[in-house]
């Protein structure tokens, strides 16, 4: 983690203000501040789950988020448009009372989905986006794509037609390549030729991992290949699944990688690029199922996800750039309007719940029972 201080105020402990003869730049004034006030965030990667689960986890994010891009990785996966407006509906039954969180729903990719599907997504105005999960890449990605190039190009096409973005589950799944390696791998041999061959599809590649990524959506057409970016991925490296015995609630798809891609990350989330933006990931999963002799991938970060993007840009002093990553570069992107009301961060430590208890089982948030700096609330 980033704890060198970034201006030489930092390090002399220099109150604002109080410095004779000593001036804090604007970005320095922001990276020292107690409290932030910035446009309501969007989470632009989402899994809200079905049943008991939507019920419990709904609330974490619809109190710090105006909307997110629902993931549609259910059993059985989303994978038509009416299956994403009952879905949607069930959502919008699980919000708290006057809640206006709004879903952004999302079409699940298989071998069988037809270019008249995404005609009708397009015109429901309830799907923004279509979801490549490679068949066997993550959890519930067994109806997902066996082979691109050759089951999906006249759908790809559509979507080109149509300004439907793909949203990427980027790792290829060949057991021969190694688990740190598959989201490079994937890069070279599935995304780079799909851009070759269709320059005009709008992608996300989503949840990215390692510089490699960062590099290869920098090298890419601004408006037209963007990522997404988690707080794990951003605060955590691949030591944080083995400190001190197995972490399993360390353990999401794609998986933790070494220091130097997570700096690769931070440093192109913080620098202000256009191109990246919030998108948590969170992905809740009872305790039972990640604490056991196969647990289950995903980290459910809803509840800590807008105080942890907090502290990583103020470990890069760039809180002055948080506010584009959070709540700009996403909408942009999608072309949708930014969001109007505000969310105030307060520098107030808090202590994150060991857990969460409901009928059904618990649920054990990322960062369980340790202390964040930063306080959301609305305003
Ligand atoms: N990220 C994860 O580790 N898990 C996600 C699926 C995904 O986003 O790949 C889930 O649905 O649990
Ligand atoms: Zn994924
Ligand atoms: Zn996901």
């Amino acid at each position: 983690m980033l704890k060198t201080p970034a201006f030489p105020c930092h390090a002399l402990k220099i109150p604002i203000g109080k410095a004779k003869g000593f001036r804090h730049s604007l970005k320095c004034r922001a990276s020292m501040a107690e409290e932030l006030n910035i446009t309501l965030p969007d989470d632009w990667h989402l899994h809200l789950r079905d049943g008991d689960l939507l019920q419990a986890v709904a609330p974490h994010s619809s109190s710090h988020f105006g909307r997110a891009i629902v993931m549609p990785n259910l059993k059985p996966p989303i994978t038509t448009t009416a299956a994403a407006v009952a879905y949607k509906d069930s959502i919008m039954k699980a919000l708290p009372a006057g809640s206006n969180f709004s879903p952004l729903m999302t079409l699940y990719l298989t071998d069988k989905t037809s270019p008249e599907e995404i005609k009708l997504a397009r015109r429901s105005e309830v799907v923004y986006g279509v979801k490549l999960y490679p068949a066997g890449a993550t959890t519930n990605s067994q109806d997902g794509v066996t082979d691109l190039f050759g089951k999906c190009l006249a759908v790809l096409e559509e979507m080109v037609e149509q300004n439907m973005p793909l949203l990427v589950h980027g790792e290829v799944t060949d057991p021969k390549i190694d688990v740190f390696d598959r989201e490079k791998v994937f890069i070279e041999t599935i995304l780079q030729p799909l851009i070759n061959r269709l320059p005009k599809l709008k992608i996300v590649m989503e949840h990215i991992t390692t510089k490699d990524a960062v590099n290869f959506v920098e090298s890419c057409s601004e408006g037209l290949v963007a990522a997404t970016v988690t707080p794990q991925h951003l605060l955590l490296n691949r030591n944080a699944i083995f400190q001190g015995g197995l972490r399993p609630h360390n353990y999401c798809l794609p998986v933790l990688k070494r220091e130097t891609h997570r700096q690769a990350i931070v440093s192109a989330v913080t620098g202000g690029s256009k191109r990246f933006f919030l998108g948590t990931d969170s992905a809740p999963h009872e305790k039972q199922s990640k604490e056991s002799s196969c647990g289950c991938a995903g980290i459910y970060n809803a509840p800590v996800a807008l105080s942890a993007y907090t502290k990583v840009f103020e470990e890069a002093g760039a809180l002055d750039k948080l506010e584009a990553f959070t709540s700009f570069n996403g909408p942009d992107f999608y072309g949708l309007p930014r969001n109007t009301p505000r969310v105030k961060l307060t520098k107030t430590p808090w202590k994150v719940p060991e857990s969460f208890s409901f009928s059904f089982g618990e649920i054990v948030p990322m960062f369980a029972g340790e202390t964040l700096d930063w306080q959301p609330s609305l305003v």
